[in-house]
C-alpha cells in the first residue's frame, strides 16, 4: 500500500486522487494522507514575500522524510528546482493545459465605457477580432483603459504590465476556490489563474479568456510525484505512471529557470513542447514593472542536444536578459 501525501485544497486532493487511480490501474493499492502546508495557512502574504522557496512543498517533504507517507503529489510549478536531500522525482503525469487565463468578474460594471465588453475581451485575448487598436487604447484616459487585474504572481504581473502599462495590478492569495470568491466580491475587472487548476476541478467559469500571449511558469499544468531516494519498490511503481514527453519538457523548462537562477520572485517564463520531431522552446525574462522584455523562441533537435534548456538560457542571456536579471537582483 502506497501512502500518498497531499495538500488539503480541492485541487491538491483531485491531483492526488488522479495519482491514486493511475497507480491502482497498475494494480498498486494506494491511500491518501492530507497534510497542511504553510502556504495554505497564511493567505495574505504574497508568495514572493514569504521569503522561502517551497512554502507549498516543505510540509510534504518533512512527512516523506519522516516516513509518514511514501510519495507526495505536487503542482510541479510550486516545487523548487533543487529537491531536498533524500527526495527524488518519481514521476510526472501527462501535462494538462499550460495556459494562463483571465477570469472576468461577473459583477464588474463599466461606468462611461468607450468600448463594448466584447471588444475589450478581444483586446485582452490578443486576437484579431478586436476593433480597438492597442495604441488608441493606451492613450485613453477612461476607466476602461485603467482596469484592475488581480494576481500575486510576479511573472503574470510583469507580462500583463508589459502589454497593458496603464492597468493596475492587485494582490490576490489563496487556493483557487478562495481566489474565485475574492474576485466576485471585488471591483476588479478580472483575476489571472492557471487554466489547469480550474479545469481539473470543474471550476473554470464560462466568463474567462485564454491568454495565448502569456508564457506560463516553468512546469505549469504538470503534476509531479516525489519519493524517498532509494525506495526501490515505490520508485518502480511510480515509473509506470511517468509520462516521458511531459517529463522531458518540464525538465527543460526547469533547467532554463535554474540556469537563469530564478526563484519564485523572478518573472521567468518557459514553455517546451514537441512539435513534429523537434522540441520548441519559448522563454521570457520580463522586468517586474513590465517595461523590459527579452524572449527566445527556438527549435532543438534532440539528437543534437540533450540540454536545450541550458542552451535557451544562454541565448536569452546573450539577447539582453543578463542586464534585466542583474537589475532585479540589485533591487533586492
Ligand atoms: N501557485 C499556485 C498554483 N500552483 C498550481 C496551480 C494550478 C495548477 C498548475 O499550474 O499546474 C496554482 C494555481 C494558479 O496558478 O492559478
Amino acid at each position: 500500500m502506497i501512502r500518498i501525501g497531499t495538500r488539503e485544497s480541492q485541487l491538491a486532493l483531485w491531483q492526488a486522487t488522479q495519482v491514486k487511480n493511475l497507480l491502482e490501474n497498475f494494480g498498486v493499492p494506494a491511500s491518501l494522507t492530507p497534510i497542511r502546508s504553510d502556504g495554505d495557512v497564511d493567505l495574505v502574504t504574497p508568495l514572493y514575500a514569504m521569503g522561502v522557496q517551497g512554502v507549498f512543498t516543505r510540509a510534504l517533504d518533512i512527512a516523506l522524510l519522516n516516513n509518514q507517507i511514501d510519495i507526495a503529489v505536487h503542482s510541479m510549478k510550486d516545487v523548487p528546482v533543487q529537491l531536498p536531500e533524500g527526495i527524488v522525482e518519481a514521476a510526472v503525469l501527462e501535462r494538462a493545459s499550460y495556459k494562463d487565463i483571465l477570469v472576468l468578474n461577473e459583477n464588474w460594471k463599466a461606468s462611461g465605457a468607450d468600448y463594448s465588453l466584447e471588444d475589450l475581451k478581444h483586446l485582452i485575448a490578443g486576437d484579431e477580432k478586436s476593433e480597438i487598436s492597442s495604441d488608441s487604447y493606451r492613450d485613453q484616459k477612461s476607466e476602461i483603459s485603467n482596469l484592475i487585474i488581480a494576481t500575486s504572481s510576479v511573472r503574470r504581473k510583469a507580462q500583463w504590465l508589459n502589454r497593458f502599462p496603464n492597468h493596475t495590478i492587485e494582490n490576490i492569495r489563496g487556493n483557487v476556490n478562495t481566489r474565485l470568491r475574492k474576485l466576485s466580491e471585488s471591483n476588479w475587472f478580472g483575476a489571472i489563474f492557471a487554466a489547469a487548476g480550474l479545469e481539473r476541478i470543474g471550476l473554470r467559469p464560462a466568463n474567462s479568456i485564454d491568454l495565448d500571449w502569456m508564457l506560463p511558469a516553468p512546469a505549469q499544468g504538470a503534476i509531479m510525484v516525489t519519493a524517498r531516494k532509494g525506495d526501490g519498490s515505490v520508485l518502480r511503481a511510480c515509473n509506470r505512471i511517468n509520462h516521458l514527453q511531459t517529463a522531458f519538457c518540464v525538465k527543460t523548462e526547469r533547467e532554463f529557470l535554474s540556469e537563469l537562477m530564478g526563484g519564485c520572485s523572478t518573472p521567468i517564463s518557459a514553455l517546451a513542447a514537441f512539435e513534429n520531431d523537434q522540441l520548441r522552446f519559448r522563454g521570457s525574462v520580463v522586468s517586474p514593472d513590465g517595461t523590459e522584455k527579452i524572449e527566445v523562441n527556438e527549435w532543438y533537435r534532440l539528437d543534437e542536444t540533450r540540454t536545450p534548456g541550458t542552451q535557451a538560457a544562454q541565448s536569452i542571456l546573450e539577447k539582453g536578459a543578463k542586464a534585466v536579471l542583474s537589475k532585479m537582483n540589485d533591487g533586492r
